[in-house]
Order: structure tokens, then C-alpha cells, then sequence
């Protein structure tokens, strides 16, 4: 290590020598100290790497056979040494980055880091996209922002894609107007599927991931995509599942001769959403009086109608159909497996269980003449302690990597980060990051704390009363928390995923009275372990449970 190239560590050591006549060894402890103190990186210096048996082949192939292991030896080998470690995939240099104030030049926007989303490497193998249109795509290097990435100006407006398409997801998905409407459209269609369920004191069982991976599922995905779609598509969620479980394989990219079978079940799910968008293209009256409508029954949302109508004009029906199954599959199959662990959570804790009821229980309202219940829709979703399990859910179940181009030399934490490379910043790491999440050292990281992100501050009401109540406070920065990604590529559907989970734990927690019985296989034979995450999840966002829990409820009202 060059450290006495830092011109301080230089000048304090030769400093030392006034301190001779001190023993030796108090003097060796003492430079043993300043070094410690005052070595920072230089920005010439390079992170050290990731050691491996076989160079250039080992960590590849542990990268690409189980990335679980590989996240697991690279955070083993980060952890309160270095913030960042460099390694090879193949021939591609790739810097991790750990410690919140570097990932923070991951989110903002730093010159010379471009973001590379997971989306863009997924046009030709998950959308189905044919190779031409893929083209246009790639030839836009113009980015998400309103102005040209430097370099890149002179494409004509109309063919820059992706910043075509995310206007669209800001103005009609992220902006609070829709988001919020969205969120309502929600609440009416889950209320309406509960009601529809008997009022009973009786028990019945059901198994907790099966029933929310079908009918929370129905339910999202009308408010998102209208109900037509499911109408017109019988075993569409089915299809949608099939497409989810094979998903990884497509992402690993094999071509089609190498592995048929997954590409099947991602046709038949594509033909059904590509038959879904030509059917409502035709039907719907874009000059009509629903045109400028927040939710109809063909297209659902406003944002998947002016998705529909942009994408018509520049691409053909099989792009359609795969643009349109992944956001169907964007829309549910990571809301599912979240809200299906926050209930699994709950549920096992059945103290945790009932202080959230209770919580849940102030925001019913009952309509002082009809007698009807409801729910205030504001209040339950800035409730503290169901947001604080919300954020534990999250930063515990959904495991994802933001990654970087490196366009020009850049200098991160110290060190020289080359052209060329990529930089990578993990949830696998930041997320159960200790120095972070547990400051005060009584709950580590690793570990579901449903109030960790809660805190007693001291109000005064209107009469000058004072009470201690507690308030919702997420235990560490943003930049150590990222499920949704970060920066300009952030999920644009984060705020109605978000309100979709907090709706839908607090309508069950308010109707039903819910009591876990045991853990079950798939086969619905009773399991000694409690479940864990598919492996094959790890890095691909929301990671399902590997087996499900078997409860019983009754519904109250
Ligand atoms: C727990 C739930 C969810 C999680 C963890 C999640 C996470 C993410 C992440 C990490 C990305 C990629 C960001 C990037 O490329 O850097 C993404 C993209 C996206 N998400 Fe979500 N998401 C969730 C729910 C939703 C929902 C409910 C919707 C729609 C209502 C949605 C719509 C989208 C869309 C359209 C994109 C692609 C945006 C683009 O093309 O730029 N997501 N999501």
C-alpha cells in the first residue's frame, strides 16, 4: 500500500522524529495510529479485488450459477474493511460499491456514470422485441432527461424512445394526482372483492401467498390495466405466473434452441396480452368523451392508455403484446411476493399482529347514518408503525442492483474508477448494512423489526396538552435504501406499489380476524422450516417465499 505517498502521512512521520527519546514502540503505536487516521485513498489508487481461485473464471461462473453465493462472498469480503471492491465478469470490469455517501454518486447524477437499467438488456430476451425495433431503441442514447446526454443530440424528438416513454410514466403513473387516483381505484375494486365474501364466526383456512397471489393480484392489476384484459383472458394471471417462474431464465439470455420451453410459456402469456391491447386499440374512442378519463374498463389506467396509444404508433403486435405482458407483470408480480411477506410477518409475530390491527382500527370510519364502515383512505396511509413494517418488508424481501456505465474516469470514495467499467451498488449489501440500520445496536440489520423506523416525539394538542406519539422515521438515509432503484431510472410505480401494500394489509387487518396455523410445502404437506427466498430471485427485485403459510380467518364486517 503507497500510503506514504499522501504527503500529510509524510510530513507527520518525519514529525515523529522529534519524539526519539519516547520509547520506540510508543512511537511505532503512535505512527500505527495517525496512519490509521489520516490514510485516505488516493484517487489515482485502485479498490482492491476480489480474490478468486481461477482468474477471469471463477467469479463468472459462481456469478452466473448462483448469484446469492457470489453477492454473499463479495459482501463477506467488503464488510467493514473497504466501501468498494473491484472484479471481473468475463472481461467486463465491474466496481461494488458499498457505504451511503458512495452510493449517493450512484443516484445522483454524476458525469461520466450513465445510468444502464435492467430494461434495456431486457428488449430483445423479455419483451420479445424483433431485432429492428430493438434497434431504435439502442440507437437512443439520448437518455431519460428532457435534454440530450451530451454527445448524443441531433435524433429527431420523436424517436427518443425512452425519454418518450418515461414522460409518459412521470406524467400519467408517478405524478401524486394519478398515483393517489390509482390507489382509490384500488381500494374500490379489493373492497368490492371482500365484500363479496361472507360475513362469518365461523374459521376457514387459506394458504396466505396462494390467496394473494390471486386475488390481491386480480385486483391490482384491474386498477392498473382495467378489467377487460382479464375478461377476455381467461388464466391470464395463471399465464402471468408461468412467464414469472421462467422469467429468470429468460434474463440469463439462452437462446431459444437452448431452452424452449420457457419461451413457450412467455409466447402463449405475450399473445394473450398482444390479443388484450388490439381488441382495446379498436375499441376505445380516443377522441370520445372518455379520453381524458384517470381509469376505464378497457385499458384500465390513464398511463397504460397513453402507453397503448404512443407504442401503437412506432412498434408492431408482437412488441405490443411483450411491452404490455412485462408491465402486466411489473404491476403485480413484485407487489405480490412483498405484500405476501409483510402478512407472513405480521402474522408469525402475533404481538406485532395486533398493535398493527389496532393501529389499522383508528382509520375505520363508520357513516353515523347507514352504519356502513370504511377506511380513510389518507389516514391508514401515513399510519407509522404499518409504513415502518411496509419499509422492513422492503429492505428485507426485495433484493436489486443499480448499475452504472462508466462513460469517463470518475472518482468514487477515493478511488479511480476506469472508463469502460460498470459500477454496481447491491441492496444484498446496503439493506442489512448494520453501521446503517441499527444504530443503536438492539436490533441487527438482518433481522424483521416492525418498529425500527419509529420514533416517540413529544406533541402538544390544541388544549396544550402534551403526549408522547409515535411518528414514522426511516432508521437510515434513502441512499441505503433502494428498492426501486434510484436516480432517473427509479420504478415509476413506486408510490402505487406502496399504497397498494399499505391498503391492502390494512383492509385485511381491519375485516378479518387472521391466526397463522403452520408453514406448508408446495404439495400442502405441513413444513419444519419457516419459508426462504427462491434463490433464483436474488438481484431480480421482489424474491417470492419458497413455500407458503397456512392460516385461518374470519371476516368481521
Ligand atoms: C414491490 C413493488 C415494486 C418494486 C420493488 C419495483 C421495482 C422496480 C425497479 C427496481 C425497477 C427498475 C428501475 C431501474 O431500471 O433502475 C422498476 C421498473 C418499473 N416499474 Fe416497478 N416496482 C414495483 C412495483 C411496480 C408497480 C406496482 C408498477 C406499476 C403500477 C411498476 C411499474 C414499473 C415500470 C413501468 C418500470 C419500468 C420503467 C422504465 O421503463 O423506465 N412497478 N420497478
Amino acid at each position: 500500500m503507497e500510503i506514504f505517498e499522501n504527503a500529510t502521512l509524510r510530513e507527520a512521520s518525519v514529525g515523529l522524529e522529534q519524539y526519539a527519546t519516547l520509547p520506540r514502540l510508543a512511537v511505532v503505536g503512535l505512527v500505527f495510529c495517525l496512519t490509521f487516521l489520516l490514510w485516505r485513498p488516493q484517487a489515482s489508487s485502485q479498490p482492491p479485488s476480489l480474490q478468486e481461485a481461477i482468474p477471469l473464471v471463477s467469479n463468472t461462473y459462481l456469478f452466473m450459477t448462483n448469484k446469492e453465493a457470489f453477492i454473499r462472498k463479495a459482501a463477506d469480503f467488503v464488510r467493514g474493511r473497504f466501501d468498494i471492491v473491484q472484479f471481473r465478469l468475463g472481461l467486463k470490469k465491474i466496481y461494488l460499491v458499498t457505504g451511503e455517501k458512495n452510493v449517493q454518486a450512484l443516484m445522483k447524477s454524476t458525469p461520466g456514470l450513465r445510468a444502464e437499467t435492467g430494461v434495456e438488456t431486457l428488449l430483445e430476451s423479455v419483451w420479445a422485441m424483433p431485432k429492428e425495433e430493438v434497434q431504435h431503441w439502442r440507437l437512443d442514447k439520448t437518455g431519460r432527461g428532457k435534454t440530450p446526454l451530451p454527445g448524443t443530440e441531433g435524433l429527431p424528438d420523436d424517436r427518443r424512445f425512452w425519454y418518450i416513454s418515461h414522460q409518459i410514466y412521470d406524467n400519467y403513473l408517478t405524478a401524486k394526482k394519478y398515483a393517489d387516483n390509482y390507489t382509490l381505484k384500488f381500494y374500490d375494486i379489493f373492497e368490492k372483492h371482500l365484500d363479496s365474501m361472507p360475513v362469518s364466526s365461523e374459521w376457514s383456512t387459506f394458504g396466505v401467498y396462494d390467496w394473494v397471489r390471486h386475488q390481491m393480484a386480480e385486483c391490482a392489476l384491474m386498477s392498473v390495466m382495467g378489467t377487460h384484459i382479464i375478461d377476455m383472458n381467461p388464466g391470464f394471471l395463471d399465464a402471468l405466473w408461468d412467464t414469472d417462474r421462467v422469467t429468470p431464465d429468460l434474463v440469463a439470455g439462452f437462446p431459444r434452441w437452448m431452452q424452449p420451453g420457457p419461451y413457450d410459456i412467455r409466447d402463449k402469456f405475450y399473445a394473450m396480452a398482444r390479443k388484450w391491447v388490439e381488441t382495446s386499440m379498436a375499441q376505445f374512442d380516443f377522441d370520445g368523451p372518455d379520453q381524458d378519463v384517470d381509469w376505464e374498463p378497457l385499458f384500465g389506467a390513464r398511463v397504460t392508455r397513453e402507453q397503448a396509444k404512443w407504442m401503437s404508433q412506432n412498434h408492431c403486435g408482437e412488441t405490443l403484446g411483450g411491452f404490455f405482458g412485462t408491465f402486466a407483470a411489473g404491476v403485480v408480480a413484485n407487489s405480490v411476493p412483498a405484500a405476501t411477506w409483510a402478512l407472513m410477518e405480521l402474522l408469525k409475530d402475533p404481538e406485532l399482529y395486533q398493535e398493527v390491527r389496532a393501529e389499522v382500527q383508528t382509520a375505520v370510519v363508520t357513516d353515523p347514518e347507514t352504519g356502513k364502515r370504511s377506511m380513510n383512505v389518507p389516514k391508514l396511509l401515513t399510519l407509522p408503525l404499518l409504513q415502518s413494517v411496509y419499509v422492513e418488508t422492503m429492505r428485507l424481501h426485495v433484493s436489486y442492483s443499480i448499475f452504472r456505465a462508466v462513460t469517463q474516469p470518475v472518482t468514487i470514495g477515493g478511488y479511480q474508477i476506469e472508463e469502460g467499467a460498470a459500477v454496481l451498488a447491491t441492496t444484498c449489501i446496503a439493506h442489512v448494512d448494520d453501521a446503517a440500520w441499527n444504530a443503536q445496536g438492539t436490533h441487527p440489520a438482518s433481522q424483521f423489526w416492525g418498529a425500527r423506523h419509529i420514533k416517540f416525539v413529544e406533541e402538544v394538542d390544541e388544549k396544550g396538552n402534551k403526549a408522547t406519539v409515535p411518528k414514522f422515521a426511516m432508521a437510515a438515509r434513502p441512499s441505503s435504501f433502494f428498492p426501486y432503484g434510484g436516480g432517473q431510472s427509479i420504478c415509476p410505480g413506486r408510490h402505487v406499489a406502496k399504497q397498494h401494500l399499505l391498503m391492502m394489509l390494512a383492509l385485511l387487518l381491519a375485516r378479518f380476524e387472521i391466526e397463522m396455523i403452520e408453514w406448508v410445502n408446495g404439495d400442502g404437506s405441513k413444513s419444519d422450516r419457516e419459508p426462504e427466498h427462491v434463490s433464483a430471485y436474488v438481484g431480480v427485485l421482489a424474491m417470492p417465499p419458497d413455500r407458503d403459510m397456512k392460516a385461518r380467518w374470519r371476516k368481521m364486517w
